[in-house]
Parts: C-alpha cells; structure tokens; sequence
C-alpha cells in the first residue's frame, strides 16, 4: 500500500520569490484603499453568503497590493473544545490570499500555503488578518499574511506565506462539477466578477 507523497522539493518548494522576481503592481481599476472586496461566489466557504457553516470572511482594499479582512471564529469552527480548527484558520488565510487577486487583477489560486501558528485561537475571537504580495514572477504570485486577535493591532496568532498561480476562467469550467458551473454561470453577479478579470487580462 502506498502512503501520501511528501511536497516536491527543489524548483517547486520554495516560498521564496526568484532573484528575478518583480514588484507587483496595483492595477489601476482595484478598489480603493478601505474599499470592500465583495464576495467572488456565493457558496465560496470562505466568502459567500450562501454557506451557513462558512467563515463569512470580508476583506478590503488596502494601500498598495494588500487587503485586509475579518472574520469571527463561531462554534462550528472549533478543533478542541472551545479553539478553533487549525485547518480552518489555513482557509481563512488562503481566503485573505485570494482576495489580493482583486489588486492586481488576475485571478490566482493557491499552489502552495505555509501556516505558523503561534497562538491558539478561541471561539468568539474576531480573527484580522491582512496579506500583501511581495513579488511577482510569471504567473507566480508571492505573497504574506498574519492574523491577530480581536483587532488590528492584537496580538499575533497566525503567520503564512502563499505561492498563488494565475489561471484562467477555464481552469473553473474545465475542472468544476457541471451542475454548480452551470448555476454559477447564470448567476449575474458571479458572471460580472469573473468579466472583471476577463477585460483585465
Ligand atoms: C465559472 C465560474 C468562474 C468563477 C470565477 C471565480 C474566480 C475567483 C476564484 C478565486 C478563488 C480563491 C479562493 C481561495 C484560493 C483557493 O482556495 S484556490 C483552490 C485551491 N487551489 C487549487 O485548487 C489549485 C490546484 N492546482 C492546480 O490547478 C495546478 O497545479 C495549478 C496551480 C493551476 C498550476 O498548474 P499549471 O497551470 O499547469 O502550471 P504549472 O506549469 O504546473 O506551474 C506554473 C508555475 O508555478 C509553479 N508551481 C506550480 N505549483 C506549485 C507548487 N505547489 N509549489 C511551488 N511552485 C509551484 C511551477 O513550478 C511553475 O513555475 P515556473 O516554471 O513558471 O517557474
């Protein structure tokens, strides 16, 4: 029987951007500092509206490529009694993440995502995390991120650092089930946010 396969080394292990690598640049259509970064897809775990049981993270804009965002940690997110799950403070991070594609508009999904945790985190915390890209090399996206506790200046829970790849919209339509592909692409507003990457390239 054969076990997991560790991550690659050598060219693919890095998390640290090429020599190179550039700086990123904001595009000139990315929301305004402070701006909200709405949610990319109603069902998304970590954004939309529509998942009773998901993060409801909101982000924004904020100077530069960078965003930050907020979500409260609720019973159903809990690992131990009374702390929340490891795996799911990753998502809130790759989330935060995600939303730096509004920045630079292109859309990027997560290669690789590195978490330290410095600081259990308890149920009802408001959890503030921010994220900013450092470099970009090809379509390789690196970026940072921490979350501290209950607010900007709390104490510092998390730390991450993240390799996002640029796609594009055919990497959804190619890979997702057919059913919510489907649904998603009759919805408007899923429709108007992937257009905004589309006349962006
Ligand atoms: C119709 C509806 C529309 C909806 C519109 C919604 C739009 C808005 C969605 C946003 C959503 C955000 C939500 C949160 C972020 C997620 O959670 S995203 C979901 C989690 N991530 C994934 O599912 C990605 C799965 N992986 C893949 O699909 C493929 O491996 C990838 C990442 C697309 C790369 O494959 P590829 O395009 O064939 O590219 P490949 O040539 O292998 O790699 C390109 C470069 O990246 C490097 N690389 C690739 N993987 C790695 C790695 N793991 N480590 C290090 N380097 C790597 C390669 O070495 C290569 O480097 P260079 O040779 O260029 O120097």
């Amino acid at each position: 029987m054969s076990g997991p396969t560790a991550p690659e080394t050598g060219a693919k292990a890095p998390l640290a951007p090429p020599a190179d690598a550039v700086a990123p640049v904001r595009h000139p259509d990315a929301p305004a500092p402070g701006e909200p970064i709405g949610s990319h897809y109603e069902n998304c775990f970590g954004c939309g509206g529509n998942q009773p049981h998901g993060l409801h993270l909101s982000a924004r804009a904020d100077e530069g490529v960078a965003v930050t965002a907020e979500f409260t940690v609720r019973p159903e997110h809990q690992g131990a009694p009374g702390l929340a799950h490891g795996g799911l403070l990753a998502s809130a991070l790759d989330e935060t993440f995600g939303a730096l594609s509004w920045l630079f508009r292109a859309i990027t999904v997560t290669g690789r995502l590195e978490t330290d945790y410095l600081l259990p985190v308890p149920v009802g915390t408001v959890l503030h995390l921010s994220a900013r890209c450092e470099a970009v090399h090809g379509r390789k996206y690196y970026s940072v991120a921490e979350g501290r506790l209950d607010g900007p200046d709390g104490p510092v829970a998390l730390r991450a650092r993240a390799l996002f790849i640029e796609v594009k919209v055919d990497h959804f339509t190619a890979n997702g089930r057919e059913e919510e592909i489907n649904a998603a692409m009759s919805d408007p507003d899923t429709v108007k946010a992937t257009r905004a990457f589309e006349v962006n390239p």
